[in-house]
């Protein structure tokens, strides 16, 4: 990971993609600023959204990623800074083949879902036969097959969620900028989701998905970028991130582990009973460690541990 550095050394050049049937490319947020009066929601954020690839954009309550994502889909202003596609300034044009999944859920309650999707579908400029297929298939996908002619308002709050998912996906996207996709699904419903997701990428689409399930994105995503304060403090692949990450070891004695609070370099996170799970902050601090212990009798384990992106998250947060 390069923390407050943009992806260059990942980034996925710019393409037009042989696969016939779309034509892929990156987005790239370039130094993009965004101020509200004294606020500076989003302050000199970069980073890149490469063609095939799931990037999560997580961050903290108020860290700024509706508003980064809004002015990547242009309904808001940027006050400084650019959003590139296929290496050049985006235009209301690229951003009309966009699925976007406002904050803002827009449906109306007094249509029925399949009109209303039909209709969101028509004014993304597609046909209308394909607009009906496409929602047809996608309701069948995510389980509303059979709820197609209910008014929005008679669903589930997770069904309308559903429906949301959908207007953004269907026909075919040149790429994805959702905001919090996954909220208020159940685990079946994830999972339809991120298969649909993983499609879209199979095509060579660049998706966008913010999200406060750190587990989730830990799992989907090929890419992560973290945003604190309006500033992008992490980004790259999840091990580029772990590879920074403090290293911890987990180690289990046949004695008391207490002891190990008391050894330089290292940080014992948790110790309880005979086991202890520790961070080493000074290079070979883990040798004395292991020494020591082996001095005071058996070591039952004694094992790096992967850290999870919520710890990761805590550290460059912080
Ligand atoms: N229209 C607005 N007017 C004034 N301040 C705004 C406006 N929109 C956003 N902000 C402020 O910008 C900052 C970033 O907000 P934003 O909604 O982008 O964060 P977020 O990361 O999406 O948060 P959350 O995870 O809570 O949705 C916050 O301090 C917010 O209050």
């Amino acid at each position: 990971m390069r923390r407050e550095q943009q992806d260059h050394g990942e980034r996925v050049t710019a393409t037009r993609s042989a696969r016939a049937d779309v034509a892929t490319a990156d987005i790239e947020v370039r130094h993009l600023t965004r101020t509200f009066g004294e606020v500076r929601a989003v302050d000199d954020v970069s980073f890149t959204v490469g063609a095939g690839l799931l990037t999560g954009f997580v961050g903290g309550n108020g860290a700024g990623k509706t508003t980064t994502m809004r002015m990547v889909m242009g309904v808001l202003s940027a006050s400084g800074g650019d959003v590139l596609w296929d290496g050049r300034p985006i235009t209301a044009l690229d951003r009309r083949s966009f699925g976007y999944m406002p904050e803002e859920r827009g449906l109306y309650p007094k249509q029925p879902v399949l009109d209303q999707l039909v209709y969101l579908g028509r004014l993304r400029g597609l046909g209308a036969g394909v607009a009906r297929q496409s929602v047809t298939a996608h309701l069948e996908r995510l389980g509303l097959a059979d709820r197609a002619r209910d008014h929005v308002e008679k669903l589930s709050l997770g069904n309308q969620q559903r429906v949301q998912i959908i207007a953004a996906l269907m026909g075919r996207p040149t790429a994805l900028v959702l905001d919090e996709p996954f909220s208020g699904l159940d685990p079946a419903a994830v999972d339809s989701m991120a298969d649909l997701l993983r499609e879209h990428t199979a095509r060579g689409v660049p998706v966008l998905f913010s999200s406060h399930q750190l587990d989730l994105v830990e799992r989907l995503c090929e890419r992560l970028v973290v945003l604190a304060r309006g500033r992008v403090v992490a980004s790259g692949t999840p091990d580029d991130l772990r590879s920074s990450s403090v290293l911890r070891h987990r180690l289990v004695l046949s004695g008391d582990a207490g002891w190990v609070r008391g050894v330089t370099g290292v940080h014992a996170v948790d110790v309880e009973g005979h086991t202890a799970l520790l961070e080493v902050v000074e290079p070979a601090a883990e040798h004395r460690l292991l020494e020591e212990a082996l001095r005071r009798g058996d070591v039952h384990e004694f094992s790096p541990q992967r850290p999870s992106l919520a710890q990761i998250y805590r550290e460059v947060t912080a």
